[in-house]
């Protein structure tokens, strides 16, 4: 049994780490040697120029690109090995999603579920009642038949949130998630996703350009540095209870 597979092994296990990984695309040099671990209940803070490797660095946790050198490990297994994809929500830029797509709200949701077992499977009642606690829980629940590309980028925001949220992830990743909004809705977006790593038991690794904020939250320095990416993290001790919760159902309930 892998060391994260152990009951009561606390609540501070490796959910993500990465070994001396590099990549390049064609002769350019984009990550090079990059080592970092994100522990559970982490919440990092993943800060570098333009360029300077961010989106492809997620793209490796989430299996769309593998490393061309070092490895990375998942929840302690090989990601080559790891099959439990529904354990990590992600929500991709928002500017690489074309607003014309002709989906509603309600579609877009429910194909967070369309993981590679469910492609092809009628959805039960049991997947309705979840996408509908999606959208309770991102209070988007009166938007749900609209087209996705109505939408304001705040509301949209919402709307990939609740499509990472579908299956309960224990490790959400989010590519930017205040670029492109109101200054206000992304103070309510960041308020919402700091309750959610303080008093559920979710980790969080976001890529973000809006230094105030994350220095607000994960503090001054960063914890580490690699090439042009910086890490800051901040753990929560919040909770004392290592099980983690439905966290749709909890949101709900919250209001
Ligand atoms: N498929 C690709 N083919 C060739 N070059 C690419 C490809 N994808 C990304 N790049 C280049 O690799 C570099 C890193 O891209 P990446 O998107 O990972 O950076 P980033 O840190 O997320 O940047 P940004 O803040 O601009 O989103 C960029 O110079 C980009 O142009």
């Amino acid at each position: 049994m892998n060391e994260f597979a152990k009951p009561q092994a606390g609540c501070h296990r490796e959910i993500v780490r990465l070994d001396g990984v590099s990549y390049a695309y064609d002769s350019q040099t984009i990550l090079s040697d990059v080592s970092f671990k994100i522990l559970e209940r982490d919440f990092v803070g993943l800060i570098g120029a333009n360029g300077a490797g961010k989106t492809t660095l997620l793209r490796m946790i989430v299996g769309l690109t593998r490393p061309q050198q070092g490895s990375i490990t998942l929840f302690g297994k090989p990601a080559s090995q790891f099959k439990e994809w529904n354990d990590i929500g992600y929500v991709p830029q928002r500017s690489h999603f074309n607003p014309l797509f002709p989906a509603t709200v309600r579609e877009v949701v429910l194909s967070g579920m369309y993981g590679r077992q469910k492609l092809f499977r009628r959805l039960s009642k049991t997947d309705i009642g979840r996408s509908e606690d999606a959208l309770g829980a991102m209070k988007i629940g009166d938007l749900a038949n609209k087209k996705i590309g109505a939408l304001s980028g705040g509301q949209q925001q919402r709307v990939f949130l609740a499509r990472a949220l579908i299956n309960n992830p224990k490790l959400l990743i989010l590519d930017e998630p205040l670029t492109g909004i109101d200054v206000e809705t992304q103070q309510s977006f960041f308020h919402m996703i700091k309750h959610m790593h303080q008093r559920h038991n979710i980790t969080f690794l976001m890529v973000s350009h809006d230094m105030e904020m994350v220095r607000s939250y994960l503090g001054q320095e960063p914890k580490e540095r690699s090439g042009k990416l910086s890490f800051y993290v901040r753990h929560s001790h919040d909770l004392d209870d290592c099980d983690g919760t439905d966290l749709l159902h909890s949101l709900r309930k919250e209001g």
